[in-house]
């Protein structure tokens, strides 16, 4: 996984924090997203979703938009291999993003030659994996057995997990991140890459672009929590 691209480094030295911003459907937030230098914009090839783009409708969207864009995540759910063909003849998506075993995740990258990120679900530290044959991991709460979609729920895992945790490959925080948590969601878990999509949202699958910005902006600013004593 690529370092986040904000123009400049943070100043605790590290690599800037990288920003996806999921589930872009409409041309206002992607172009909230470009304006913001989010690094990834996730596409969601899912027919459940209240984000879902057809390979058709997102090939229009993205024909129409002029200038570059952040990379390209397409996203699938137990997709077969018709699904991720006909989403790749329509678009040029950088990542699969893939709900799936790890074996298919494999199977995958290496029938399609793209980077692969595997979306793991996690309830407690546990279910953190420790080994894996994929590009990255996007780690986020398991989805309750009653939630149509396995991810975008607005639902936030306990940032503690991570401690300790020794991370088999680059990897992505999810899950209920919004503009006003995702600094603290920073500091407490250690990511270095995070993923939104109701977050940035007023309404299912209705993306904000001041949200979208804010969410990028905060993402990027050193957290400082207000419990923390205050320095001159
Ligand atoms: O966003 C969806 O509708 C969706 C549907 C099916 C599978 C995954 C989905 N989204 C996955 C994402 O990448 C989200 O950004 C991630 O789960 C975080 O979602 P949220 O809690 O809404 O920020």
């Amino acid at each position: 996984m690529k370092p986040g691209r904000a123009e400049q480094g943070a100043p605790d030295g590290k690599a800037p924090v990288g920003v996806k911003i999921c589930g872009i459907t409409t041309e206002l937030a992607l172009q909230a997203a470009c304006a913001t230098q989010a690094d990834w914009i996730g596409l969601v090839f899912y027919d459940r979703s209240p984000r879902h783009i057809t390979p058709a409708s997102a090939q229009n969207l993205l024909a129409r938009h002029q200038g570059a864009t952040p990379d390209l995540v397409g996203l699938f759910v137990k997709p077969d291999d018709r699904a991720i063909e006909a989403a790749l003849d329509a678009c040029a998506l950088d990542v699969l993003q893939i709900y799936d075993t790890p074996e298919r995740a494999s199977a995958i990258r290496e029938k399609f030659g793209r980077p692969v990120w595997l979306s793991c679900p996690v309830t407690t530290k546990d279910d953190l994996p420790r080994a894996n044959d994929v590009d990255a991991l996007v780690i986020e709460p398991r989805a309750p057995a009653s939630a149509a979609n396995p991810g975008g729920n607005g639902l936030r895992l306990d940032w503690n997990v991570f401690r300790d945790w020794l991370a088999p490959s680059p990897w992505m925080l999810a899950g209920g991140l919004t503009p006003d948590n995702v600094g603290q969601a920073i500091a407490e878990s250690g990511a270095r890459f995070v993923d939104v999509s109701s977050g940035v949202e007023t309404a299912p699958g209705q993306k904000s672009a001041s949200l979208i910005r804010n969410f990028v902006k905060n993402a990027r600013t050193p957290y400082r929590s207000p419990c923390a004593p205050h320095k001159n």
